[in-house]
């Protein structure tokens, strides 16, 4: 990370509701450019952060975005970043024509023809009333507003909650081929970790408010290994101090955190943990070294 102005910066992040702290202190930098995941438990602080992020709660330390504290000066934020929330919604009441009318007027940044090319092959006709629109429908509306706003940060937190598995693969793919490049920046929230594994450049792990992880994709591939331990092998892979280890289906596997990736080879077969084994992994790791995984 050498880029010396970080789309985001965030030193020292804090966030309590009444006497409850709920972000103990984060520090982070988004790169322009990046897709980053923040990943986390429920409860985690996921929301909490991205809400201090886009300037929607105030909060202790320091954040700026694109140079401006989100808090202060949102309103100009707002023209270069763009947000969709599981709890967002479009204002149902609108037919789809009067909801690109509205955002025409409002939003400096918004392209009616983008908007409009992005609904092309959907069901979704400009006629058409909100409220008469499916789940699926009103996720892929919202897609195509999002994405005709020229914004340099496109912040999802769970977009694609309770849609089935087909609409989930085309937000996804549409979002990568359609929108994605060098000058913008996503940053997502999502519990189907697996679906977004392939398009991440960056991984963030927050559990309790605290960030366990945060790194470059290409660094947890060399940092992390997945070990199948050959039965021969199982005290001296002990011995390198797993971070997680678990039996499954008879097999012991374990997950080593900066061991040389060829050492363990000698011990069994090696890979590269997914983001969702690696998730189990790091989300536990206080009790790993005690032996109760096992
Ligand atoms: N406005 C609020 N007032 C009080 N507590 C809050 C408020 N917003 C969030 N919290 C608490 O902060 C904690 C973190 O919530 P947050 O929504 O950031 O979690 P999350 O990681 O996004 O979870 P999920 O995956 O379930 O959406 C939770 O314990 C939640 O109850």
């Amino acid at each position: 990370m050498t880029n010396p102005t970080p789309l985001v910066k965030a030193s020292a992040l804090r966030k309590g509701f009444g006497k409850k702290e709920i972000l103990h202190g984060l520090d982070f930098q988004i790169e322009p450019g990046r897709i980053v995941g923040l990943i986390g438990h429920n409860g985690a602080g996921k929301t909490t952060t991205l809400n201090a992020l886009l300037g929607l709660t105030d909060c202790e330390g320091d954040i700026t975005v694109l140079g401006k504290n989100p808090y202060a000066q949102r309103a100009a934020l707002m023209n270069d970043v763009a947000f969709i929330s599981d709890v967002a919604s479009l204002p149902r009441f609108l037919r789809v024509r009067e909801l690109f009318d509205l955002l025409d007027e409002i939003h400096p940044n918004f392209s009616r023809e983008k908007a409009n090319g992005f609904l092309h092959g959907t069901d979704i006709r400009a006629d058409a009333k909100i409220k008469n629109l499916s789940k699926g429908m009103v996720a892929q509306l919202h897609l195509a507003v999002v994405m005709a706003i020229d914004a340099r940060l496109l912040v999802l937190d769970e977009p694609t909650l309770g849609l089935d598995i087909t609409y989930r693969k085309r937000f996804y793919k549409r979002l990568l081929e359609d929108y994605m490049n060098e000058e913008r920046t996503l940053l997502i929230t999502t519990h189907q970790v697996d679906e977004i594994e392939f398009m991440l450049t960056d991984l963030m792990f927050i559990r309790d408010g605290h960030l366990v992880l945060d790194s470059p994709m290409e660094e947890v591939g060399e940092r992390y290994a997945q070990l199948v331990v050959h039965p021969d092998f199982l005290e001296d892979a002990k011995k390198l101090k797993p971070v997680f280890e678990e039996t499954k289906f008879g097999q012991n596997i374990m997950i080593f955190d900066g061991v040389d990736h060829e050492k363990l080879s000698t011990m069994g077969d090696v890979t590269i943990p997914t983001v969702s084994d690696l998730f189990v992994a790091l989300m536990q790791r206080d009790t790993a070294h005690q032996g109760e995984m096992i």
